[in-house]
């Protein structure tokens, strides 16, 4: 911050002095540029080593580019650094994540939209087979994206019984991707994810503890952080390299699908969603959400 500022500084400087005195009068009057704020925020607590990784994409977070980009550079730097641990959370009381930014989807030129797919694919990969424990500590509403990146953590502590999740794909006329099933069935079984995609429901808390869609639930996000810490501590006398491994073989599936079939599901996606059809469809829910 303080270098955007001296440069700022000297810029304006320099510019006073080769343009008029009005022109100077106007430059002093004008405000620095705003500051880059990060999408993603990444605190490492010093006594635990455990990382809380904060989205911060007001105001529902809802995923673009950009915010996957540097989710998956946290997770990559987390990862070069032999992390402890990471916590995935939000900067919103109400809202963890409102899933994939359907204005990434909407009328959205192929080059953009295939980097955006690309992005998700990798981005999720990483979270899915890291290395370091993950747990989700979820403060708010978790629809489909959002569901997707708790189900993909190891452990999911819910802040309720008001907030939803769920993978609610085919209410919006799109169809949740195989890997999206995986996570889900490996988490609430086959029938359940069968019963809970087929209708696109979404969970409120306390249903989402019955069906083991969550492991908690508690009432307030220091409850969640507290109970996740709790659960990353467990790992602390478990050789890092024997639990990653056993991490890998219990996701095999999911990682060998994204692994063997990332250009494949990128071509289903980019001609799916590129349907007129589709493309209305996502129209006419972007309107929806506007005029609530
Ligand atoms: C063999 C089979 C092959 C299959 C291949 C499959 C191929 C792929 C197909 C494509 C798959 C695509 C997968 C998509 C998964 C997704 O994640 S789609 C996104 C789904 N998300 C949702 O449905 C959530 C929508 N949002 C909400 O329900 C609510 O916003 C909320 C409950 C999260 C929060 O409510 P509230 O706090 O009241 O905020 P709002 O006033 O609703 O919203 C504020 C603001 O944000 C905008 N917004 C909300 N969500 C999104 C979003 N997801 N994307 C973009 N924008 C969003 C909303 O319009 C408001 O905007 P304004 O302030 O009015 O401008």
């Amino acid at each position: 911050m303080a270098v955007v500022y001296r440069s700022w500084k000297a810029l304006t400087q320099n510019a006073i002095l080769t343009r008029s005195v009005s022109n100077s009068l106007r430059l002093y009057s004008q405000k620095p540029p705003a500051p880059v704020v990060p999408l993603v925020n990444v605190e490492v607590d010093d006594k635990s080593g455990v990382a809380v990784v904060t989205l911060n994409r007001p105001p529902v977070n809802s995923l673009n580019t950009p915010l996957l980009t540097e989710l998956g550079a946290a997770i990559k730097n987390l990862e070069d650094n032999k992390s402890r641990g990471m916590i995935l959370t939000s900067s919103s009381d109400t809202v963890f994540s409102a899933g994939l930014d359907i204005l990434e989807m909407y009328n959205t030129p192929k080059d953009q939209l295939s980097a955006f797919w690309t992005t998700l694919q990798s981005t999720w990969l990483s979270l899915y087979r890291s290395s370091f424990p993950t747990v989700a500590a979820i403060n708010g509403h978790s629809p489909a994206g959002g569901c997707l990146l708790a189900l993909s953590c190891e452990y999911r502590v819910m802040v309720g019984p008001k907030f939803s999740i769920g993978l609610n794909e085919t209410q919006l006329g799109i169809v949740a991707p195989p890997w999206f099933v995986i996570c889900m069935r490996d988490v609430i079984g086959h029938r359940q994810t069968e019963l809970a995609l087929t209708t696109g429901r979404l969970f409120s808390a306390p249903e989402a503890l019955k069906i083991g869609l969550i492991d908690s639930m508690v009432s307030n996000k220091a409850e969640a952080m507290a109970e996740a810490q709790k659960f990353i501590t467990q790992f602390a006398k478990i050789p890092p390299l024997a639990r990653k491994l056993t991490k890998e073989s219990v996701r095999g599936e999911g990682i060998r699908y994204m692994e063997d079939n990332m250009i494949d599901d990128l071509q289903i996606f980019m001609d799916l969603v590129t349907q007129p059809k589709i493309q209305k469809g996502l129209e006419m829910y972007l309107a929806t959400l506007k005029k609530k």
